[in-house]
């Protein structure tokens, strides 16, 4: 799980560096369908802004022109001072208004473009190639979703309406302290100097312990996914104790970090807020020098005044580079949200589709509506059918995932329709691989794959994958019924075919001894049920799809001898009439394989049957009696 604090930018200390290439992209895709929204923000951020400092500036009208006059009066008349005192809550209660409605509609604009994409996202996502897979841990990908998603919504809700409010604000106060006087701006000044000077030498120290503590949370978080994930393992080793030691040590690493982080960074408000105080009482004290001496003519009202400026402006100028934090912050989630965003789909410039088909007397085939039972290759340029029977044929295939290392090299094989090839060789040898070629999740380095004489590369993906069955080791269970999971092969299959399915698979004794049978709701990847009852489902599941051609990963020992049998019988049933590539992990079960292919090294080293091969007294003679481990 990422959550290193060394890809995010620095919490405290230093300017931080914003992306405006990300910033302006977000921008447009917030703007374009909520841009009567954001002007209404705007300008609401503005009127609250300014609301603040003309609450301020008006205290001294108040002051000077309402209640001065009243002190000595024989006659005080009150009726004026009410009226500015409404005028005065008037204008703090527009700042209210104002702040109240942008903020709802920054949380409405915030959530819209959440929503979108978050969809655009996962849209995205199901279009990746496999590759993309092998590349990003599910951790980080999950974390786009979440953290960066999370921090996204901050910065939109609240970093940048309040750092567009705190410039807004800062630059009227300052401009008003101007105005009415220059000498006390300087004091204000020069104090703001000090304050920013002092908070950017404590924020450099803690700065560094800010990004250790970032890095103790990242290797803390990890530990504690990895425990969770392997708490089976530690309990059969009994690692519970040494597993809580490294976790004692890795939380005290975290403890201490995050102490001398915050050590600095909590001694800083006091500071702050004691530099504030002098500021304050030096306002207060040259003012009064000021009027005294009757210099820039200040009166009560302005020194009132400009004190609450003065106050007021600690804070806007205080936040701003927390803000400014938060943002950039934001914007590397951002990224890493476009990043995924930009990353190129899985291409496919297949023009051949399955369609369903009609055969007449003479043999021609002619593509039909009607759901038939005879499917076909269409062929969209030529417009030409071409009979789906399950011929697979791989001819001198090479294959790399990574640059540096050929993974197979000069493949050939030929699988009839309705044969039985099986796989063999010892772990690595690339067995899994040739069926993730035939599957297309990988493009081949040399060499092509053809599909009843076409070459795969021309079909499209999902119609080429429709044709082909996977019968994984490591099934994949979704939440929702049994019968949801079995129909997961064919999306429009009956509950009479699904049960069938399962009845063909050996699936049905287990599933009518579920509490609820069909309707036993799994969750978390089916956990509740045995190793040996997901891989019927999943054969269940292959036979509901009905595919031509077959790849079956066979089951390795983690079942026992009744279960295997009961598996390997609902595999003899799935396999009959389809064109099968077997992964074999037990040489007893392919006995009766049409053809067996002996892997090394990528490499195809020995094939033929059973028979022939025994005979050749080569290595699968060798596996078979024994003198060799297979795995
Ligand atoms: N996604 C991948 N990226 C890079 N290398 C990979 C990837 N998947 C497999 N490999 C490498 O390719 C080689 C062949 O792997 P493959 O999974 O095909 O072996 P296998 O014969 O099916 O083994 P097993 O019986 O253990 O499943 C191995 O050396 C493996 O490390």
């Amino acid at each position: 799980m990422r959550m290193n604090g060394n890809q995010k930018p620095q919490l405290h200390g230093g300017m931080p560096k914003l992306d405006i290439a990300t910033f302006k992209r977000l921008f447009s895709l917030i703007l374009i369908p909520y841009k009567g929204r954001f002007v209404i923000v705007f300008l609401c951020i503005i009127i609250s802004a300014l609301s603040g400092v003309a609450g301020s500036v008006f205290l001294r009208i108040l002051i000077d022109s309402y209640i001065t006059p009243l002190i000595g009066s024989a006659n005080p008349s009150f009726g004026p001072l009410i009226q500015a005192l409404l005028l005065m809550l008037a204008i703090y209660a527009s700042g209210v208004v104002a702040s109240f409605v942008y903020n709802r509609l920054m949380i409405t604009i915030a959530q819209g473009t959440l929503k979108s994409i978050r969809d655009s996202m996962f849209s995205h996502m199901q279009t990746l190639s496999i590759r993309y897979f092998d590349t990003h841990s599910h951790g980080d990908v999950m974390s786009l979703y979440t953290n960066d998603a999370d921090t996204l919504r901050q910065m939109v809700t609240q970093s940048i309406p309040n750092f567009i409010n705190s410039i807004i604000t800062v630059t009227a106060i300052f401009l008003a302290m101007l105005l009415t006087s220059w000498q006390l701006t300087l004091v204000v000044v020069v104090s703001l100097v000090l304050m920013l000077s002092i908070s950017s030498k404590v924020a450099k120290k803690s700065g560094s312990y800010f990004m250790a503590q970032q890095k103790a949370i990242g290797k803390t978080n990890g530990y504690i996914e990895e425990m969770i994930n392997g708490q089976k393992v530690i309990k059969v080793f009994t690692y519970e104790n040494r597993a809580k030691d490294r976790f004692d040590r890795l939380n005290e690493e975290l403890a201490a970090d995050a102490f001398n982080a915050h050590r600095f960074a909590n001694i800083l408000m006091p500071i702050m807020g004691n530099i504030s105080y002098i500021q304050y009482v030096l306002v207060a004290i040259v003012g009064g020098l000021l009027a005294l001496g009757g210099i820039g003519s200040l009166t009560l009202g302005a020194i009132a005044s400009f004190l609450q400026l003065s106050r007021s402006i600690n804070m806007p100028i205080n936040q701003m580079a927390q803000q400014l934090n938060s943002v950039a912050m934001a914007l590397a989630g951002t990224k890493r949200i476009f990043a995924l965003l930009d990353e190129s789909s899985e291409p496919d410039e297949g023009y051949i589709r399955l369609v369903n088909a009609k055969q007449n007397e003479e043999g021609t085939l002619t593509a039909t509506e009607e759901k038939t039972n005879l499917w076909a290759w269409k062929d969209e340029r030529t417009n030409t059918l071409t009979k789906l029977c399950g011929h697979v044929q791989l001819h001198e295939v090479d294959f790399a995932y990574t640059a540096d290392r050929l993974v197979l090299q000069d493949i050939t094989i030929e699988a009839k329709p309705g044969q039985k090839i099986a796989l063999v060789g010892a772990t690595g040898a690339g067995k899994t691989t040739i069926t993730n070629l035939i599957n297309r999740f990988y493009d081949l380095a040399d060499g092509k794959i053809q599909y009843d004489g076409i070459n795969i590369n021309t079909i499209s993906k999902d119609q080429l994958r429709r044709s082909l069955g996977v019968v994984l080791q490591d099934v994949h269970l979704f939440s929702g019924t049994v019968m949801e999971n079995i129909r997961y092969g064919r999306l429009d299959a009956t509950d009479e075919q699904v049960i069938e399915a399962a009845k063909l698979a050996n699936a049905d004794t287990f599933i009518e001894h579920l509490a609820q049978g069909y309707q036993t709701q799994l969750s978390g990847d089916g956990t509740s049920l045995s190793q040996g009852q997901r891989q019927l489902l999943s054969i269940a599941r292959a036979i509901v799809a009905n595919p031509p051609v077959l790849v079956l990963d066979e089951a390795t020992s983690s079942i026992d001898t009744h279960t295997e049998t009961v598996v390997q019988r609902g595999m003899d049933a799935l396999m009959q009439g389809r064109t099968v590539f077997v992964i074999a992990h037990r040489l007893s079960t392919i006995r009766n394989a049409d053809m067996i292919l002996v892997l090394q090294n990528g490499r195809i080293i020995e094939q033929g049957t059973h028979e022939q091969l025994i005979e050749q007294k080569g290595q699968y003679y060798r596996l078979y009696t024994g003198a060799f481990e297979l795995e």
